[in-house]
């Protein structure tokens, strides 16, 4: 899959809250009620990850996760860092 753009990655940037597009990857901060819920949602996220074969870099100390997506094949952001970004909105919503 090839990368997107500057341009295509700030257009589809504007239908995701709270991502920001910096060292060749998209980057989002979550902030949830305890350890508790933010692990549970994390476990929801990697089964998607797998399903998608699109893993996330990510960090999570106590209530926050910080996640970063990008494609090491490609070297650079595609459509799949969009498709898995929509899925952990989706999986946020849903709680
Ligand atoms: C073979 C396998 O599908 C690839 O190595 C996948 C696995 N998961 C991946 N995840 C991410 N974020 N980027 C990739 O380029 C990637 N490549």
């Amino acid at each position: 899959m090839s990368t997107l753009s500057e341009k295509q990655i700030s257009e589809k940037l504007k239908d995701l809250d709270g991502w920001q597009f910096n060292d060749n990857a998209i980057h989002t901060k979550l902030e949830f009620e305890d350890f508790k819920e933010t692990f549970s949602i994390m476990t929801r996220i990697a089964f998607e990850a797998e399903a998608q074969q699109h893993h996330p870099e990510w960090t999570n100390v106590y209530n926050t996760l910080s996640i970063s997506l990008t494609s090491h094949d490609a070297g650079g952001v595609t459509e799949k860092d969009f498709k898995m970004a929509k899925t952990i909105e989706s999986i946020i919503d849903t709680e």
